[in-house]
């Protein structure tokens, strides 16, 4: 089922990557979940998923997305302006949430996110919540990008290492340039030389561990590879593990 949502507010990181904010209302949903958008293109509905950058309790949606070229649905996308309208599903999905991570004794201490490109967006939403915060001693978001204009979301993500300054690091990763403080390596490599726990400050352990991984689909298999060497496993409803994944494609 659709509705229809409006184009309230929309802003172009670079020349391929945009955050739209969509006026709608699709009801109560969790920190992590998708929406699916939707056009007729030649008489054909196309839907996509896109994780929710916002939190629950917004009165619209916002997403990030990356105009794939010669994508069906992203480049139409990217061409929505203030006022325009776009199909949304009624309601959200997906179990890349919070309340999927172990409890109790299998819980860990710290909480790391992996992400590349837009996948940083359902972690904005979990970090928009006091959920985390509260949960973990410890919260690291690590953020690949091939370049630095590639990096969204900046600002607000300076702004929680500057409110939680000892429980939260900002790794980021930017793997063809050179930008301060950031790392050069694709995120995997990052883990495997130690440098991302360096700059992180904390070692990937299955004891005290919990991993968020979204994203492109190389960067999910590399990283569980290496997270698997180290004794991180994944994490199933019938056996609490380590890792938790969403892929893009
Ligand atoms: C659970 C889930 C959540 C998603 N969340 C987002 C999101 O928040 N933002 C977003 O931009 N996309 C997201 N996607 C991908 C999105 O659904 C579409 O696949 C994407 O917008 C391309 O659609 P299209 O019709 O333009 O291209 P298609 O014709 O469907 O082409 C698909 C191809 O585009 C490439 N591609 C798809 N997504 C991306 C991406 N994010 N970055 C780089 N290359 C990509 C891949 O090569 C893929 O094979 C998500 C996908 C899933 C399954």
């Amino acid at each position: 089922m659709w509705i229809e949502g409006q184009v309230i507010e929309r802003r172009d990181w670079n020349d391929k990557l945009f955050s739209l904010k969509i006026k709608v209302d699709i009801g109560d949903f969790k920190a992590g979940q998708f929406i699916k958008l939707s056009q007729v293109v030649n008489d054909k509905r196309i839907g996509r998923a896109y994780s929710l950058v916002n939190p629950p309790g917004c009165d619209y949606i916002e997403v990030l997305a990356v105009a794939v070229e010669e994508g069906l649905l992203s480049p139409n996308l990217q061409a929505l302006n203030i006022g325009d309208v776009i199909d949304v599903a009624t309601k959200a999905s997906g179990f890349m949430t919070l309340d999927e991570l172990p409890k109790d004794e299998h819980r860990g201490r710290h909480l790391w996110f992996l992400a590349t490109g837009t996948a940083v967006g359902p972690f904005i939403s979990m970090m928009n919540t006091c959920e985390p915060w509260k949960t973990y001693e410890r919260l690291v978001l690590v953020y690949g990008v091939r370049k630095v204009e590639d990096l969204a979301y900046l600002e607000q993500l300076k702004a929680f290492e500057a409110r939680y300054p000892e429980q939260f690091r900002l790794v980021l990763s930017v793997t063809r340039e050179q930008y301060h403080g950031a790392l050069m390596s694709r995120i995997p490599d990052g883990i495997i030389s130690g440098d991302l726990e360096a700059k992180a400050g904390l070692r990937l352990s299955p004891k005290d561990s919990q991993v968020m991984i979204c994203g492109n689909p190389e960067m999910i298999i590399a990283s569980q590879q290496v997270l698997s060497a180290r004794g991180l496993t994944k994490n199933l409803r019938r056996a609490p593990g380590q890792v938790t994944v969403e892929r893009y494609w």
